[in-house]
């Protein structure tokens, strides 16, 4: 029976923003799950993070600018609010607009003005900020009393902190050893740090090492149980639909079970790379401006492309973690990759070269790049698969720097970029407090369709309409390449961007994944870093 009031939950989440340290913020977290009944953890604990456990509901931001009068007295349970939620993200249908605002208005005509509030934040996802997820994970082993460890090895297999919290505080430290790999559940990628040389790359993963040729592509996790086959990006969304000619290909492998990890990418007729942006179309929730598609290809994937229309994308694969029913995350990458070399074929494999030293590295790098290629991803065969981890052991080498930054503000433009949201206030962020860092500013590498794009997109999103600067949620993720970093006192970090320009929008990560001030010093010359 669920016991817990709503504005409890409210209040909590309304003190943990109004108060800054780390400890106390998990500390008022951990009370709140503790209070918790089993059956109301998982949306209470998704609450907690800004989470709705029902991720599309239908409700838009314009149906929530005029609230009605809050109630005078709390009533809502934790039960109640996730029952009425429940019943808004059903609705379809003919009327169902109407039916949806009239829901939406009952529910809240029955909260008072601090349960109003946050459920303004949930479903206007004011509320969803990466640090909350992190730190709703400290909160989970602190209620539950187990090692944080335990609880962010499951995060990272499960990929989902509803069922880890429950699991956590239900059945303690031995809940949480039970989550394994399991086909059809996607797990958090491993990712590769980035290095400015191969040598420099080769350093840090040991030799001998294989070259990977790096695809400017989206991640995908491809997992398949007989005929059930599912593909997940790099957030872990399932995209199976919007990829009929990924599914295609995985389905003529002959092993039944298996757990592939790998890039799905745009080709042109001759076999060379299409620009990213006409890849990530595809598979993007929200789209970025994409360029016609005009790629000419074989009729069965232009049928079942058809269907999804744009770019048709082939899969090439780099790792495999699961094979009929053994899993492999544990093994070294050579094992991996020699039981990959089994069960794919040839053509659906990435590029990837052996090599003993630099030369040989520096080579396929240059290989890669005369290809068309981003670059390459060096690694070492030693290494287990060390899901959501960016450890030394893969290791990624551009010719060209980029950041993934967080856009904070956006400035009205003037003369022919007038009426279009034109200058970007780019933010990296900072763990420590869980906010973000200004940098600078860019108008730079933004095309007409770009400013189109991103002029609908930061209004949607605008947390304060100025006359001149516009403040939006942070959550736009946008790749800055730029000329250097130098020492500023313009800036709150102490740091700028020298010659900052956009390269694209990134839909494929969040704000949480952005790159930290941390990693920005680290590339200011060591003369200054004093
Ligand atoms: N052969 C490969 N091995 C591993 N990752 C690859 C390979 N080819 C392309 N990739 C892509 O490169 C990414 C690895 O870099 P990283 O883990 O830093 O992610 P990222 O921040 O999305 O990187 P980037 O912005 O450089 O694509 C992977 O997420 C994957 O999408």
């Amino acid at each position: 029976m669920g016991t817990v009031r709503f504005l409890d939950l409210a209040a909590t989440s309304a003190a943990v923003s109004a108060t800054s340290g780390r400890r106390a913020k998990v500390e008022l977290l951990a009370g709140a799950l503790r209070a918790l009944d089993p059956a109301e953890v998982p949306a209470g604990a998704g609450w907690l993070a800004g989470e709705l456990r029902q991720r599309q509901t239908g409700v838009g931001w314009a149906s929530l600018r005029d609230l009605p009068p809050p109630a005078g007295v709390p009533t809502l349970t934790v039960a109640s609010v996730d029952a009425a939620i429940d019943e808004i993200a059903a609705v379809h249908g003919p009327g169902s607009q109407a039916r949806r605002r009239a829901l939406l208005h009952a529910l809240l005509a029955a909260a008072t003005a601090a349960e109003q509030r946050m459920l303004v934040g949930l479903f206007s996802g004011e509320l969803r900020q990466g640090a909350q997820a992190g730190l709703l994970a400290d909160a989970v082993a602190r209620a539950a009393d187990v090692p944080l460890g335990a609880v962010r090895r499951a995060l990272l297999v499960a990929g989902d902190l509803r069922a880890v919290a429950v699991a956590a505080l239900d059945g303690g430290a031995a809940a949480l050893a039970g989550f394994g790999l399991r086909v059809g559940r996607p797990l958090a990628p491993m990712l590769a740090q980035s290095a400015p040389t191969v040598a420099d790359a080769l350093t840090a993963t040991g030799a001998p090492a294989v070259v990977d040729v790096k695809l400017d592509g989206i991640r995908i996790q491809v997992h398949r149980s007989g005929s059930d086959i599912a593909v997940f990006t790099r957030s872990l969304d399932e995209i199976t639909a919007r990829v009929p000619e990924v599914v295609a290909a995985v389905r003529t492998l002959p092993a039944r079970e298996l757990v592939l990890d790998g890039e799905a990418i745009g080709l042109d007729a001759t076999g060379r790379p299409l620009p990213f942006q006409e890849t990530s179309s595809r598979a993007a929730r929200r789209t970025t401006p994409s360029v016609a598609a005009r790629t000419p290809v074989a009729p069965a994937v232009l049928a079942a492309a058809a269907t999804t229309g744009g770019t048709v994308l082939t899969p090439y694969f780099f790792d495999l973690l699961h094979l009929d029913g053994e899993d492999l995350i544990d093994a070294p990458g050579r094992d991996r990759w020699a039981a990959l070399a089994g069960a794919v074929d040839a053509e659906l494999l990435v590029g990837r070269t052996e090599v003993d030293g630099p030369e040989a590295a520096s080579a396929a790098f240059t290989a890669a790049l005369a290809a068309g290629q981003e670059g390459v991803v060096v690694k070492s065969p030693d290494a287990r698969y060390d899901a959501g981890r960016r450890g030394a052991a893969w290791v990624k080498v551009k010719p060209r720097h980029t950041l993934d930054l967080v856009v904070l503000a956006v400035e009205w433009g003037s003369g022919r970029r007038r009426g279009w949201l034109s200058n970007l206030h780019l933010g990296a962020r900072d763990p420590a407090t869980g906010g973000f860092v200004m940098l600078g500013k860019t108008f730079k590498g933004l095309t007409d369709e770009l400013l189109r794009w991103q002029t609908e997109r930061f209004l949607s999103i605008a947390v304060e309409r100025g006359e001149h600067v516009v403040r939006v949620r942070p959550e736009q993720v946008v790749e800055i390449a730029f000329d250097g970093v130098q020492t500023s006192p313009r800036y709150p970090g102490g740091v700028a961007l020298r010659f900052a320009r956009v390269v694209r929008y990134r839909d494929d990560k969040s704000a949480a994944e952005a790159d930290t001030i941390n990693a920005v010093r680290a590339l200011r010359p060591a003369s200054a870093t004093g």
